[in-house]
């Protein structure tokens, strides 16, 4: 048996990308979903994401970790899959779509792709850090000298040490200018410190406002695999009107066979 996948890429953060619709996709196998998004032995990415038929909206978006499993939410990921979903003829500007938190709007111009994430209303502080979720757990830690930090290692430290076998995103961030940060992302499921990561960035800039670090509603972020921007509205009830923009592409397509 043969199928079609597509490879995306947000900012480094890279995706193979099934169209699922007729429902061949053999979801239940971990260890096929693992090799092909092994890098010596597969094709190569950090997640998997089938687009799948949605009784009530444009498209369903499941997604599975390069470890094989099912992940939580990914804002890369999940800006890739409209871009995917345009270039299917599935949507033209708009999109609206149910992921594992839930309902999402987006829309595109060119490959620019603006994700609206869940509201958030919980930011916990933590020793030198915040945690929080945006559809995916996140902690968020301020480091000096972020280039040369050891992102594997103290990421896979706190990863298990802190947040145990359920494990967390570790961010760690490092204050640029004004309204600009610079992350880097030590992913959970990917095990491993990936260029870019979605729910990561919106998660750093939420908590850097929080924080008091910065007080514009829009926050620039450089990741290793290039530059995202979040916007959100902040009250006393929280952070509600959170987007996440950057652009997304497809870069190649191919036959996988089984
Ligand atoms: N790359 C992602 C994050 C994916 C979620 C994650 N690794 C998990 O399941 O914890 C993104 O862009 O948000």
């Amino acid at each position: 048996m043969a199928f079609t996948f597509y490879k995306y890429q947000g900012t480094g953060n890279d995706f193979i990308m099934i169209d699922n619709r007729s429902g061949i996709f053999p979801k239940k196998d971990t260890d096929f979903v693992a090799r092909l998004c092994d890098r010596r032995f597969g094709i190569g990415a950090d997640g998997l994401i089938l687009l799948e038929n949605d009784e009530s909206v444009d498209f369903k978006m499941v997604y599975y970790n390069s470890d094989g499993n099912p992940g939580s939410m990914c804002g890369n990921g999940g800006r890739c899959l409209v871009a995917f979903a345009k270039f299917l003829g599935l949507i033209t500007l708009e999109a609206k779509f149910n992921a594992v938190d839930g309902l999402h709007f987006a829309t595109i111009k060119g490959d620019m792709v603006e994700l609206i994430m869940g509201n958030v209303t919980e930011i916990e502080t933590k020793k030198n850090a915040y945690y929080l979720n945006t559809g995916s757990p996140h902690h968020v830690q301020l480091v000096k000298h972020l280039q040369d930090f050891d992102v594997y290692k103290e990421g896979s430290r706190l990863r298990y040490g802190v947040y145990g076998k359920k494990g967390s995103n570790i961010n760690f961030v490092e204050p640029i200018s004004e309204g600009l940060f610079a992350v880097r992302t030590y992913e959970r499921g990917v095990e491993d410190e990936t260029l870019s990561c979605g729910t990561g960035v919106t998660a750093v800039a939420i908590a850097m406002h929080y924080a008091k670090k910065v007080s514009s509603e829009t926050i620039d972020i450089e990741t290793k695999g290039g530059n995202l921007q979040v916007r959100f509205s902040a009250d006393s009830n929280g952070y509600s009107n959170v987007s996440l923009i950057g652009p997304a592409k497809q870069v190649f397509k191919g036959e996988i066979e089984w």
